[in-house]
């Protein structure tokens, strides 16, 4: 089922194309990211998805209503749409509870008890009611962003990097209050976000933006799991690339004979994993591992609870794949040392790209 609908949805700053033939749909009820580099288009879609501005081309759609149709649109305050900016653009002069009132008509019955109701729901202490913005944290003022957001009850919640401003800690806390609030309201959320972890974890969709155009939309596993081309796995996340002959169900590359869906191809191709699915066993100098490869550390970056470790691999087996480096990542508590060997294993399958192989092997961030 659709809620909202976008088709073919073009949009151009001074002839520079800013979107281009942009389609996707948003289930009703769901949380769908819209991820991408700077000047991917993603606040300009977000901003058309508004009604803030209107597209040249395409259509979006809304529970069966026209909202955009070309440059022909329903104007922003007629479509029922919650939109919470960067910085939550709270207004300086007003309470808390003013704020969040803000979109409520003044003689309303049970508007008292309205915001309080908001307050409660996004976990604000009541005892702010009275207070200026400028007398609340960053995490309190986003609350306040959203309880006004949500006070007029709209089909349709946007968030433009709401977080983007707070710390790590907070960023995270926040996310998980935001998305709790939201499922309880049931309200479809839109997240617009350059952070590819808040929209893992935030979205059940996630729809990915390069230059204006959407390069794969679709559930947060599978995008990281089987992105749809190098540059959105190494957005994603850290990953690791090597060229591979293509068996049957399997690849032959760098690390051995690994399972794999080759959907019936053959030839080379380029292969990914992400360094989580790779294993690292301790050997002893002479000593015979079970392991499909072995390899040798030479080099660790401490990270905390999980450290990066470079592993050079000694001749995967059968194969004429030869100097394969790899970034792996492991959990810091037994951590190689430099100059140790180490058997290699892999977890799960690889993802075969459909485009040919370049050899690159890419650690990301
Ligand atoms: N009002 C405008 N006038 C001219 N160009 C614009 C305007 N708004 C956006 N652009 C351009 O359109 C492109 C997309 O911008 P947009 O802000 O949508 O990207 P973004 O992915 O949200 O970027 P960021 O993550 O940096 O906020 C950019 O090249 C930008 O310079």
């Amino acid at each position: 089922m659709t809620f909202l609908q976008l088709q073919g949805v073009g949009k151009r700053y001074g002839g520079t194309p800013a979107l281009d033939g942009i389609g996707f749909d948003v289930p009703p009820g769901g949380r769908t990211a819209i991820v991408g580099p700077s000047g991917s288009g993603k606040t300009t879609l977000l901003r058309i998805i508004a009604g803030f501005e209107a597209p040249d081309v395409g259509r979006v759609t809304m529970g069966g209503q026209v909202l955009a149709e070309g440059p022909a649109i329903v104007p922003a305050h007629l479509r029922g749409i919650g939109f919470v900016p960067q910085d939550g653009a709270l207004f300086p002069h007003l309470s808390v509870a003013d704020n969040i009132g803000f979109g409520l008509a003044r003689g309303m019955v049970g508007r008292e008890t309205r915001v309080r109701d908001l307050m409660d729901m996004v976990e604000l202490d009541r005892a702010m009611a009275e207070r200026r913005p400028h007398e609340l944290s960053g995490g309190q003022q986003q609350r306040v962003a959203l309880a006004r957001a949500l006070a007029r009850q709209p089909k349709l919640m946007l968030l433009d990097e709401p977080f983007s401003a707070l710390d790590t800690r907070l960023r995270e806390t926040m996310r998980k209050a935001v998305a709790k609030v939201l499922r309880a309201a049931g309200v479809t959320t839109i997240l617009v976000t350059h952070d590819q972890t808040e929209a893992l974890s935030f979205a059940d969709q996630v729809a990915v933006l390069r230059d204006g155009r959407l390069t794969q939309v679709g559930s947060p596993r599978e995008l990281y799991l089987r992105p749809s081309d190098r540059d959105t796995a190494a957005f994603l996340g850290d990953v690791i690339l090597l060229p591979a002959d293509l068996g049957d169900d399997c690849v032959v590359c760098g690390l051995g004979r690994l399972p794999a869906d080759v959907g019936g191809r053959r030839g080379r191709a380029e292969i990914m994993l992400r360094p989580e699915q790779v294993r690292l066993t301790p050997m002893a100098p002479g000593q015979a591992d079970p392991s499909p490869c072995q390899g040798e550390v030479v080099d660790v970056e401490f990270g905390g609870a999980v450290s990066m470790v470079r592993v050079s691999v000694r001749g995967g087996a059968g194969t004429a794949w030869s100097d394969t480096e790899l970034w792996i990542r492991s959990s810091s508590v037994d951590l190689p040392a430099v100059g140790a060997l180490v058997g290699i294993s892999i977890l799960g399958g690889v993802h075969v790209f459909d485009q040919p192989a370049t050899g690159r092997t890419l650690r990301a961030g």
